[in-house]
């Protein structure tokens, strides 16, 4: 067997894992969670739902989601010298990186650090889970010189989260948006950070080093990164006809335009972006003002001409996040907080049925 054969730049298409927790079916537009469609959970379930089903295999009961609310409620506290090492940052440092360091620091925590077992992993999970929005929010406050943000725990998971990041009570549209979104970013698939967390996790490391080498993936502007980027390309400018002239600027300098294309969809619009689509326009018709979508559309349009590219979910998300009073620096950081469901699911699973990831090369180095 010669080695450069099979050499796939990207590794483009190849199949990385056997799960049974996720799979996007392009063809039929789904994005399947546990044999459930992700697109069609978005319309009555929320995400404590989703986060029930990706660590636990199944939809939950009544019960069975008040118990798990009140398990990531009982875990909203963070150790103290996680935010004392949070105020030892340097000024400016992304919130990414704080809460990379936040969960690093959290591994000394863990008692049971060597039990890779599938419980030991979910109970590490759900208390990881709890503290994300405690760490995400403060991770942001205290780098920007910001007093601690506590919790409001009579507040449900996703009104507190977004409470805490925007410092008032959020109203019933606000978390209704808010939360979907979590919901769509909390699973999919093979991306970067997942298969990121499961190289880690093969080699018996833990959850923790699994999940701070997948915040670092996610934080590139190619994945996670491209909602920030979109929102700062968006506030370039002012006017619709602006924003034409700088895509067709940028398309000429033969710049990457963030918030479009992506691996699997390719040529198809990513079926998570058409539902932020639709929270932007509430947004915009609240405020009375259309300006952001009527950018957007604009750039859908440009984009699908010149290009034949479509948005991915990170597109509207952005001005989605700005509608709702989000500073950019945490867009990133909310998707990371959305996703651990989905990454400590793949975590509990590698742990379970592994084989150490080991691929091989093809040498283009000098003759021996
Ligand atoms: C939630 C998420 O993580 S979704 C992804 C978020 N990332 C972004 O929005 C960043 C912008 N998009 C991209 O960079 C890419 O589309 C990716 C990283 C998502 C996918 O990358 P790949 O599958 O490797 O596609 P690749 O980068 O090779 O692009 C294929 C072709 O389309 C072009 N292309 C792809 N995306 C874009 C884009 N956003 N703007 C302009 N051209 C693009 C490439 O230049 C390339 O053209 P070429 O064949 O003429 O060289
Ligand atoms: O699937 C990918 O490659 C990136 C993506 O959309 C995600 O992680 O949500």
């Amino acid at each position: 067997m010669k080695t450069e054969e099979k050499f796939i730049p990207g590794l483009d298409g190849v199949i990385a894992s056997e799960t049974a927790i996720s799979f996007l079916d392009v063809d039929k537009e789904k994005i399947i969670i546990n044999g459930h469609d992700l697109i069609e959970l978005s319309l009555k379930q929320d995400y404590i739902d989703i986060l029930h089903l990706l660590l636990e295999g199944g939809l939950p009961k009544r019960a069975e989601k008040t118990n798990t609310e009140k398990l990531l409620k009982d875990h909203y506290e963070v150790p103290q010298s996680v935010l004392e090492i949070l105020k030892l940052l340097p000024k400016g440092t992304h919130p990414m990186d704080g809460m990379r360091t936040a969960l690093s620091v959290l591994a000394g925590y863990d008692k049971n650090i060597e039990d890779r077992s599938a419980s030991t992993n979910k109970d590490r999970a759900y208390r990881l889970l709890g503290q994300l929005p405690t760490i995400t929010v403060n991770s942001y406050r205290i780098i920007n010189n910001q007093e601690v943000m506590q919790p409001a725990i009579e507040l449900s998971y996703s009104a507190n989260f977004l409470y805490m990041i925007t410092g008032k009570e959020p109203s019933d549209l606000e978390v209704e948006i808010f939360d979907r979104l979590l919901l769509l970013y909390s699973e999919h698939e093979m991306p970067n950070s997942t298969f990121t967390a499961r190289v880690i996790s093969s080699t018996n490391s833990d959850m923790y080093g699994a999940l701070t080498g997948a915040i670092s993936s996610l934080k590139g502007n190619l994945h996670g990164g491209a909602n920030e980027a979109v929102m700062y390309m968006l506030n370039e400018v002012e006017t619709v006809n602006e924003f034409e002239h700088l895509l067709y600027k940028k398309l000429e300098n033969k710049e990457k335009i963030m918030g479009f294309g992506h691996r699997v969809y390719m040529k198809k619009m990513d079926p998570r972006a058409l539902i932020t689509k639709e929270a932007l326009k509430k947004l915009c018709e609240k405020d009375n003002d259309y300006t952001l979508l009527e950018m957007c559309e604009a750039g859908e349009k440009i984009m699908k001409k010149e290009k034949g590219l479509y948005p991915n979910l990170d597109y509207y998300a952005a001005p989605v996040y700005w509608k709702l009073g989000i500073p950019i620096s945490l867009y990133t950081p909310i998707f990371f907080s959305a996703r651990t469901a989905g990454l400590a699911a793949h975590i509990v699973e590698q742990h379970s049925n592994n084989r150490i990831f080991r691929p091989r090369v093809k040498y283009i180095g000098k003759d021996y």
